[in-house]
């Protein structure tokens, strides 16, 4: 199975975003930007002019997860300044099939993020209309959480949803994703992997991105 890992921001030095970037070019498949308005979950983190001038620093797809009120505001923004897929939280969104697809026709891809206690099943029929379902693995909000295993049951029905529906679409989970739990999350069905502290808290961070990946391989 072809997996992405995608290293979180979160766990790196914001005064150095930059050389975090770079700490994992050629390891890491995406770069997992959190965005988080103090409202939707309480911390606040980076916004659009941090990621459009970090965009400049390296050719990292930018996998932005919105973790913010009002998504429909700021979303098209970060697909503007060059996001690879912008992701946004179910639970924020008023019409949630509506901005996916300005976000793809703003060229980016979608994605629909499920929080920790929010039901998957009333957002299965919109899948169709995204490119990536973020399913959180601890509750969004702060990095160096412990996984949930728990919750695991939300990505194998998700996992049965998309093989019966034949859909095109990556089933990314986030929170407390390591070498301890990321086996487990594959063989849920994930088959994208964010992860924060085990790579930035890592003394080698792309070693960490390509031993998580070959055990993700591997399930
Ligand atoms: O969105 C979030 C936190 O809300 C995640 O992206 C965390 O940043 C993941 O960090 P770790 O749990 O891997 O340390």
């Amino acid at each position: 199975m072809s997996v992405i890992i995608a290293p979180s921001l979160l766990a790196a030095d914001f005064a150095h975003l930059a050389d975090a970037a770079a700490a994992v070019h050629g390891a890491a498949d995406w770069l997992h930007v959190d965005v988080m308005d103090n409202h939707f979950v309480p911390n606040l983190t980076i916004g659009l002019p941090v990621v459009t001038s970090l965009r400049r620093a390296t050719d990292l797809p930018f996998d932005v997860h919105l973790m913010i009120e009002a998504p429909e505001r700021w979303a098209p923004g970060y697909a503007e300044a060059g996001a690879y897929n912008v992701t946004f939280h179910a639970e924020a969104a008023e019409d949630p099939v509506e901005l996916a697809k300005t976000l793809r026709g703003l060229g980016a891809k979608a994605g629909l993020a499920i929080d920790k206690d929010t039901l998957l099943d009333p957002y299965l029929d919109l899948l169709p209309h995204f490119d990536t379902l973020l399913i959180m693995t601890i509750k969004a909000g702060f990095g160096g959480q412990a996984f949930v295993p728990e919750l695991l049951d939300k990505v194998r029905a998700a996992r049965r949803h998309i093989a019966s529906g034949h859909l095109d679409i990556r089933l990314e989970v986030d929170g407390g994703v390591s070498m301890d739990t990321i086996a487990a999350a594959a063989e849920a069905g994930a088959d994208a992997f964010v992860a924060g502290t085990a790579v930035y808290g890592a003394a080698d961070p792309a070693a960490a991105c390509r031993a998580l990946r070959a055990l993700a391989e591997s399930i």
